[in-house]
């Protein structure tokens, strides 16, 4: 594995903006440009609104005016970027599987992050890894703000950095050059003042010990990779055998007669003192998932879980496991179960595992997250090659497609929406991908055969369960249109995603942070409804909403469940 696209430049502080027009972007909803118009937030009345602005294909739409501004005032809240898309595409069409960017210095304005919002970001990822809190503070509210003020319901990620070697900052270079046969010392040396060239800060004091003259050394999961030559002291001199490029803060692994070496350094805590302090910060921020690196066992999720519980009251902040070590791949299933979603960090997992293994992993782990009821995202270099250039390769679109056709509950930016060139190119080529197959998949008629084993465990979980199997199985025999599913606290919403239906699922909840949360799965439109205890009222009610924004019409065929009721309908709206 030599290096990749990434060996070539890279862009400087302020990358420029992708302004030249590509096959892959859908055109932006009239709606949503900037000079569109604002519509009074007073009026609840979704049906007096003034004529709209026509759609883009010049069909008229009703529900293009009434922006979820306005909705905010109503009793129904949807998304504006989801209002947009189910225009766009019909509400039949639109994009079940969901979308995550890594926010970075390329995104982190707000004109970036709305036009990633605008691009169909489901949710946005900082990374504790780079940057600091002051700058991850501005960001989380950066995307809050577009929440609040243009009605999208982007959710917030913060993956801790865990105990994991990585390199220092280059001194403040944005990246360094290593070429085959050059000599550089690995040091674990303070490095307060920036270091002379070829000399790089190791962050772990027991790197010096850990190494042998003869091990490999792969930064940033073998981009670059050296042999160790000789230690002195602190330092540790080794020569470029796979050139590549350095980026700041790039991890390190060790390998030693092809396999990782795993001696002090894999004591580390998965949870270091620093991740405890960012992880206060991402409680404090109200982060609506905290994504765990480097777990190797379900312990550490648990220990996570109870210390959110007891220090967020009433908050929801969700626990994502990163499958990224090999420890993680033994403990796989007590993983999942005891997580509230799951990473395929495919990163440092191929620089711990041999590259051919990571597909068939990766769709054992996507599987299994589906069997136990937990979303998975799958991430890393999906499109690695766009961080420098506008079009991906067959290659990645191609690896996006398997994702996608295995029903992956969400697709990750890393690099691309981070530092690279093309973010909102790289963003809407993962959604008119996933469109499409997703589309090609129900043409097809392509049920997979994946049987559904029990997961719930308390009886009335277990109801919950059955009238889910049973209504995506009914919604696909009679063809109807939508499923409605009421869910207090999203556990229905779920398992109603597990099931993959070929039917786009409305999802209502009353609570704004289950709303969010719901975005990580697979195929539900989160809106948020102030429900009551009279089904009948709340189903009514929810009709004459959506008709009124024209997202239903009379005659459209709907399953509709409660989680307060247990309940089951199959209705045609009046
Ligand atoms: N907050 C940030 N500040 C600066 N650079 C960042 C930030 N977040 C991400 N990046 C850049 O984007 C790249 C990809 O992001 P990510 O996959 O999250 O991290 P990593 O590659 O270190 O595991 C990083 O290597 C880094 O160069
Ligand atoms: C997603 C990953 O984690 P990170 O980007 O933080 O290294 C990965 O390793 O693939
Ligand atoms: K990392
Ligand atoms: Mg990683």
């Amino acid at each position: 594995m030599a290096t990749a696209a990434r060996s070539l430049h890279l862009p400087g502080p302020t990358p420029p903006k992708s302004s030249t027009p590509s096959s892959h972007r859908l055109p932006v909803p009239c709606h949503l440009r900037p000079q569109r118009r604002r519509l009074a937030a007073s009026s609840s009345d979704l049906t007096s609104f003034p004529e709209p602005p026509p759609a883009p294909n010049g069909v008229y739409v009703p529900w293009a005016a009434a922006s979820s501004v306005a909705a905010a005032a109503a009793s129904i809240v949807v998304d504006a970027a989801t209002e947009a898309e189910l225009r766009e595409n019909g509400f039949r069409s639109t994009r079940r599987t969901k979308l995550v960017c890594t926010v970075g210095p390329a995104t982190c304005g707000a004109a970036e992050l709305e036009a990633l919002a605008v691009g169909g970001m489901n949710v946005a990822r900082v990374n504790m890894c780079h940057g600091d809190r002051e700058w991850h503070r501005e960001v989380i509210r950066a995307v809050r703000r577009l929440n609040d003020e243009k009605g999208f319901a982007v959710a917030v990620m913060m993956d801790t950095e865990g105990s994991e070697i990585h390199m220092g900052d280059l001194g403040g270079a944005p990246s360094a050059k290593a070429e085959d046969g050059e000599v550089w010392t690995f040091s674990v040396r303070s490095s307060d003042t920036s270091l002379p060239d070829r000399i790089i800060h190791v962050n772990y004091d027991g790197f010096a010990e850990d190494v042998k003259a003869g091990d490999e050394l792969f930064a940033d999961g073998g981009m670059a990779r050296f042999e160790v030559i000789e230690k002195l002291g602190p330092d540790v001199k080794c020569r470029c055998t796979d050139p590549g490029l350095l980026l700041p803060r790039a991890n390190l692994t060790i390998w030693r007669d092809g396999s990782v070496v795993r001696e002090r350094n894999a004591m580390l805590p998965t949870i270091s003192s620093k991740d405890w302090i960012d992880i206060d910060f991402g409680i404090a921020e109200g982060v609506d998932f905290i994504a765990v690196s480097f777990v190797k066992s379900a312990e550490v999720i648990n220990h996570l879980k109870s210390y959110i519980a007891a220090r967020s009251r009433g908050s929801d902040i969700g626990v994502i496991a990163k499958i990224e070590s090999i420890d993680a791949l033994k403990n796989l299933e007590e993983i999942i179960r005891a997580s509230d979603g799951v990473m395929v960090a495919r990163g440092d997992l191929g620089a711990q595992i041999p590259l051919e293994q990571v597909p068939s992993i990766q769709q054992r782990i996507v599987r299994m997250c589906r069997q136990l009821n937990k979303p998975v995202i799958v991430a890393s270099q999906l499109l690695e090659s766009m961080i420098e250039y506008p079009t991906p390769t067959r290659a990645e679109v191609a690896d996006v497609s398997e994702a996608v056709r295995q029903r992956a509950d969400a697709l990750m930016l890393s690099g691309e929406s981070a530092m690279g060139r093309y973010p909102e190119k790289a963003l809407s080529v993962l959604r008119s991908v996933s469109l499409r197959i997703e589309r090609w998949w129900r043409e097809e008629k392509r049920q997979e055969a994946l049987e559904l084993q029990g997961v719930s465990s308390s009886f009335s979980d277990k109801i919950s369960e059955e009238i889910c199997n049973s209504a995506a199985k009914m919604a696909n025999n009679l063809g109807v249109d939508a499923v409605f599913v009421y869910t207090k606290d999203g556990y229905m919403g779920s398992l109603l995603s597990r099931c993959r239906p070929d039917c786009p699922i409305f999802a209502f909840t009353s609570s704004t942070s289950v709303r969010r949360r719901l975005n990580l799965q697979w195929g539900l439109i989160p809106f948020r409804l102030s429900e009551s205890d009279d089904m009948e009222s709340n189903l009514n009610r929810t009709f004459s909403l959506l008709k009124a924004r024209g997202m239903v019409q009379s005659g459209d065929l709907v399953i509709a469940l409660s989680d307060m009721l247990q309940s089951i309908q199959v209705v045609n709206v009046p």
